[in-house]
């Protein structure tokens, strides 16, 4: 039986080490935590992170790492703040025998670094190969086994295919393509973006706001990727357009959620840590400020989600900034 090792046993982790069990493979789910690792493996479920969820026979819990040495098709699902750490941890256990493919979103926080350059900067000269999966997926409903379409990104069109086939089975629907800058870019812009649209929602300013927040977020991903070097076809796309529609109106999206206890009126230094923490988007919300800044492109509504997120910016007052910026004609893919 191949076999398969998935790092990060969160949400996001346990879903897809349940997936590639439901594709045939025996399959490792790392958890830091040696505690928390017995229980799942116990209980049969990840009580902690993906409950109701149950694990089945071909996933095995652990908390060793060593165990990774000499599995082929590794799998990160960290948080964006422990990649470079975890892939640092994996170098003992890894050759050019093992491939990986990263489902984290986001950019590092300080270097601005997509998941991918990380990546190969810490193992690179060691793994096989290496592709990106993004896409609108919530970890709930993919561990339940609905329908989902993602895509897996990587340069080289029969690597992508490579890591793209370990996912090839019901639920899921698995895409190709060769602009991981894109695709990474738009998994890390649209955290912020529903952000916004959560504030939105939290303040009652209604669908008309939201389906604004979803288009002109979109325009400034794109601008963004662009300048970045991405194409600007994928951002309208499962990983650009698919997965900001999901998160900016999928109330299962915790990036919505944070959005939304700031609109009802919580203060910053009022909400849950763990909300905080588990909300990609207040990472990259900070590493796309320093980013859009150095590349000289306009992300108004990036912009304004760092004020509220990290300067202590009232979201009305935020949301009058938006609204009061100069008009202009639209162009969505490349203008302002
Ligand atoms: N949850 C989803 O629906 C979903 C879907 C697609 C992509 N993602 C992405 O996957 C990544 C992980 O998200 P998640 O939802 O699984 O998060 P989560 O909050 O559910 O779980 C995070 C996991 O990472 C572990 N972790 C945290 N810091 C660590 C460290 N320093 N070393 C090792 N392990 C560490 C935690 O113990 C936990 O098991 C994020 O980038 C997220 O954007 C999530
Ligand atoms: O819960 P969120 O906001 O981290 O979103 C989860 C996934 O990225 C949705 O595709």
């Amino acid at each position: 039986m191949a076999k398969a090792a998935v790092m990060g046993a969160g949400a996001w982790g346990t879903a897809l080490a349940i997936h590639l069990a439901r594709c045939g493979f025996e399959v490792l789910l790392w958890d830091r935590d040696q505690e928390r690792a017995a229980a799942a493996q116990q209980a049969r479920e990840n009580e902690a992170y993906l409950p109701g969820v149950p694990l089945p026979d071909g996933v095995t819990v652990s908390a060793d790492l060593s165990r990774v040495a000499g599995v082929p098709s590794l799998v990160l699902a960290v948080p964006s703040a422990a990649l470079r750490e975890v892939a640092g941890a994996l170098k003992p256990y890894v050759d050019g025998g093992t491939w990986a493919a990263c489902a984290t979103k986001g950019l590092e926080e300080g270097s601005g670094k997509l998941m991918h350059e990380v990546l190969v900067e810490v193992l690179g000269d060691r793994l096989g190969g290496w592709a990106i999966l993004s896409g609108p997926s919530f970890a709930d409903e993919v561990g339940r086994g609905l329908p989902t379409a993602i895509t897996v990104a990587q340069p080289d069109a029969q690597r992508a295919e490579k890591v793209a086939a370990w996912f090839r089975c019901d639920p899921l629907r698995v895409y190709t393509s060769d602009d991981p800058v894109g695709v990474e870019l738009g998994g890390a812009v649209k955290n912020v973006i529903a952000i916004a649209a959560g504030i939105a929602d939290g303040m009652g300013l209604g669908y008309n706001a939201r389906a604004a927040l979803i288009t002109r977020g979109l325009a400034e991903m794109s601008r963004l990727g662009v300048a970045m070097g991405g194409h600007a076809e994928t951002f309208a796309g499962l990983t650009g357009l698919g997965d900001l529609v999901l998160t900016c109106t999928g109330p299962l999206s915790r990036n919505h959620q944070l959005g939304e206890v700031l609109g009802q009126g919580t203060p910053v230094d009022r909400v849950s840590p763990a909300l905080w923490r588990r909300a990609e988007g207040v990472r990259a919300a900070r590493a796309l400020h320093g980013k859009a800044a150095g590349l000289g492109v306009d992300m108004p509504i990036t912009e304004q989600v760092y004020r509220v997120l990290c300067e202590g910016e009232d979201p009305r007052r935020a949301v009058r900034s938006l609204m009061q910026r100069t008009p202009k004609a639209e162009r969505p893919l490349d203008g302002e």
